[in-house]
């Protein structure tokens, strides 16, 4: 494990003793801290203001009972959860996550990532996270809004346009947003628009935001590319996941002349080699609700099934995570690097584990984290709330093009960062540096906050 800077070593080491068995929220900070050795030595006047111990204690959090009736009548009840982590570059902002496996420590490594994520892009918008332990499988359209209705009296009184404002995440998409943003209406008599993000084009939503997070991925990737005289054209792409960001990533790897050839869910994997079909998948796991088994039944032909197996076992030039936190490790990173793969970049969310970030870079894989791969669709959630501040709404192609350049703006800023701090094409350094350092001059410049 690399070692950290000595003046950060008892800020983590506070971290891991104040939020116990909160392994994600420790591995997320972990990350960072290890960027900000050669931060604090040039710039003492972060450590005398305790900026970097400020920024590991959320502004305020908020845990609640969610009570709700299933389609049996039966009482059920989940937890609700907001870690409002900082607001020194805007209101909170950041997604929900409805998942069984959503507790306390998820939660902060999601708002925790979203501080700096949200910097890169340059809008004004602080960091935050929320979600449930619901598990939407198998539950009615009738089960998720009862559910969704029941989150949102609760979380309501702690949202809003100026404070706190809330986009999907995993579990999370535009059927939800639309329960969610009902019921805020409903309560507080208000057409707010700006309090929730990710909303349908005709209720107030923007162009490009259901695409962003993927095509945000891909444009990333593609200045990876550039940067090293290539481009997709021909290159075998294995992405993981099957939901939102998944779906778009593969659709704009097949628009820049690539071509995806491997998708999962927490199931089984399924490799086309014809190039997976994004309206198929969109249509099977999105409309239907299904499962990537059932694209390959309905693909037939060129599409293989694998239950259960790692899909990083599938040969590929480009791997883009876009599932879940945790899901490439070190195994999957060797197989990765044995079948030729130069680069890997997160569509999700911490997705690859430190022992596997490690073991690509130090096997020469240009590697780049999603704190700045995924950033594109925060950046449109936001460019959503300048449209519904403005009582205004823009066209696909040029939302689309203010997606591309914010891209290519945060990866040529994480580039330029790495330099000014002596690691030339590291893309985690420059990334965590370079937010960090727009939240950390904010802090600085409102006084003890
Ligand atoms: N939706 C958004 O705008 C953004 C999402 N993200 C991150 O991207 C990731 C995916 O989110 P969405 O696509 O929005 O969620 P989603 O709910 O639309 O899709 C998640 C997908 O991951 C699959 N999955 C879950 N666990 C898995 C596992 N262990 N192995 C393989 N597949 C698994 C699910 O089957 C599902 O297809 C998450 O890490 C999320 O935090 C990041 C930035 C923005
Ligand atoms: O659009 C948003 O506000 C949040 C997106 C998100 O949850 C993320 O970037 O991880």
């Amino acid at each position: 494990m690399p070692q950290l800077h000595e003046t950060l070593v008892p800020v983590f080491e506070e971290v891991v003793a104040r939020n116990p068995g909160e392994r994600e929220f420790h591995q997320a900070v972990r990350e960072v801290l290890e960027s900000l050795g050669g931060v604090v030595a040039k710039h003492p006047e972060y450590t005398d203001a305790e900026v970097i111990r400020r920024l590991c204690e959320p502004e305020r959090q908020i845990i609640f009972r969610v009570p709700w009736q299933d389609d049996a009548g039966r009482v059920q009840i989940n937890r609700g959860f907001r870690v409002e982590f900082n607001s020194a570059l805007g209101p909170f902002k950041g997604g929900l996550r409805f998942h069984p496996s959503v507790y306390l420590g998820i939660v902060k490594f999601l708002g925790f990532e979203q501080i700096f994520k949200n910097s890169l892009t340059g809008l004004p918008i602080g960091g935050g996270k929320g979600g449930s332990d619901f598990n939407p499988r198998g539950r009615s359209a009738a089960e998720v809004m009862r559910f969704s209705q029941s989150f949102m009296t609760e979380l309501y009184r702690h949202l809003g346009e100026y404070t706190d404002v809330p986009a999907g995440d995993i579990g999370v998409g535009g059927r939800e947003i639309g329960y969610l943003f009902g019921q805020y209406k409903r309560i507080t008599n208000r057409y707010e628009s700006g309090t929730l993000t990710g909303k349908g084009l005709s209720w107030g939503g923007s162009q490009v935001r259901t695409e962003a997070t993927g095509y945000g991925t891909v444009f990333f990737v593609d200045e990876i590319l550039k940067a090293a005289g290539d481009s997709f054209d021909g290159k075998r792409v294995v992405v993981s996941g099957s939901g939102n960001v998944a779906i778009h990533a593969t659709e704009k790897v097949h628009q820049l002349g690539g071509l995806v050839i491997a998708c999962s869910d927490s199931d089984g994997y399924v490799v086309d080699e014809a190039g997976i079909d994004f309206e198929l998948l969109h249509e099977v796991k999105t409309e239907q609700r299904g499962r990537v088994s059932d694209y390959a039944a309905v693909r037939g032909g060129s599409a293989r099934y694998v239950a259960g197996g790692s899909i990083w076992d599938v040969p590929c030039d480009i791997a883009l995570p876009c599932a879940t936190q945790n899901e490439l490790g070190v195994d999957g990173a060797e197989r990765l690097v044995r079948n030729g793969c130069t680069v890997v970049a997160e569509g999700a969310n911490m997705p690859t584990t430190p022992d596997a970030i490690r073991l690509l870079r130090d096997a020469g894989v240009r590697f780049a984290p999603g704190k700045a791969v995924n950033a594109g669709g925060v950046a449109t959630s936001a460019l959503e709330m300048q449209q519904n501040a403005s009582r205004d709404s823009w066209s696909f192609e040029y939302t689309e093009e203010r997606l591309a350049e914010i891209m290519r703006s945060i990866h040529d800023r994480c580039l330029e960062t790495a330099e000014e701090y002596g690691q030339p094409g590291d893309y985690v350094a420059g990334a965590n540096i370079t937010g960090f350092t727009r939240v950390a001059d904010a802090m600085l410049a409102l006084g003890l906050i």
